[in-house]
């Protein structure tokens, strides 16, 4: 019997399209312990997203599957909380009543309605937004309105924190305010963390152990690399530790030497995104 906290075994997804069945994901095996805060990171339609919403319960794996604490995943369930890159809150509710929407969903029977909303103002706390408690998402900023899908997730108390590209549309300064914020938090709460991100640094300066993806179809955990690297961190400092700048050395050899993709991709900046994917991005801005 294991003791591991999330556990993927032989984990194939098959999609079926027009041209036939094609398989996403082949054999990824991943054993995850309490509270490590790890990062997935692969080329662009590696597999990312799809191992994310296995996890999630959005998506059932084709064989394997996912056990986490002994039970198999086979549904969405609020101790796995999701966290997108474009925060998906309510727009017609407030900063508050977002959060509480997912409060309710967990602690309608266990908490009083004072309680629940003490908790949900902790939860802004700790993301820096209970002085926006009553705005609507459209009268905030998108950095602002990510730091609530965090204090949703989070407000929820879910063992696992499943966060995909959660900084990936946020500009340099308030990414790495949030970033600083994230790893403080789950100092503090000990969850589980499964972060994709396509920032080497990013995932070098959060992550216990980095997951580096093959190349799809079929793709699989190619390395995992575990981040040895004091808490808490601070990435002025790290910038010129060599350990540091070993780890990230060794995810973009992984990514542009070991699975290089096209030959056409240049890496510019320690990124994973395809050209077409920055031009997006950049359109967003
Ligand atoms: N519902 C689906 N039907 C068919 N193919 C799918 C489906 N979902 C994902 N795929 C394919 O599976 C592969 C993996 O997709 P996935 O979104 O998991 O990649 P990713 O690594 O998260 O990509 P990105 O970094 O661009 O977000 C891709 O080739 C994608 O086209």
């Amino acid at each position: 019997m294991s003791k591991s906290h999330l556990e993927l075994t032989g984990v194939e997804m098959a999609f079926d399209t027009p041209k036939g069945s094609f398989i996403a994901l082949d054999n990824v095996n991943l054993k995850i312990n309490k509270g490590e805060f790890v990062s997935l990171i692969g080329h662009s339609g590696c597999g990312k997203s799809t191992v994310l919403n296995i996890v999630a319960g959005l998506l059932q794996a084709t064989k394997g599957g996912c056990v986490l604490n002994g039970h198999e995943v086979n549904s969405p369930g609020p101790e796995r909380a999701v966290v997108f890159q474009n925060h998906a809150l309510m727009p017609w509710l407030t900063v508050h009543e977002n959060v509480e929407l997912a409060v309710q969903q967990v602690f309608r029977k266990t908490m009083s309605k004072q309680e629940r909303r003490d908790w949900i103002t902790h939860n802004l706390e700790l993301v820096n937004m209970a002085h926006a408690a009553n705005k609507r998402p459209g009268e905030i900023s998108g950095g602002m309105a990510q730091r609530v899908g965090i204090a949703r997730a989070l407000a929820m108390k879910p063992s696992v924190l499943l966060m995909d590209e959660p900084f990936g549309a946020l500009d340099a300064l308030t990414r790495a305010h949030l970033q600083d914020s994230l790893m403080e938090i789950q100092q503090e709460l000990n969850n589980t963390v499964i972060m994709i991100t396509h920032d080497v640094d990013e995932a070098v300066l959060l992550s216990d152990r980095i997951i580096m993806m093959t190349n799809g179809p079929a793709a699989t955990v190619g390395e995992d690399l575990h981040i040895d690297l004091p808490r808490p961190r601070n990435r002025v400092t790290l910038a010129d530790d060599p350990t540091y700048v070993h780890y990230r050395q060794e995810v973009l050899k992984f990514l542009y030497e070991k699975q290089r993709k096209l030959e056409t991709i240049k890496p510019t900046r320690a990124s994973t995104v395809e050209p077409e994917q920055e031009e997006a991005q950049a359109a967003r801005a």
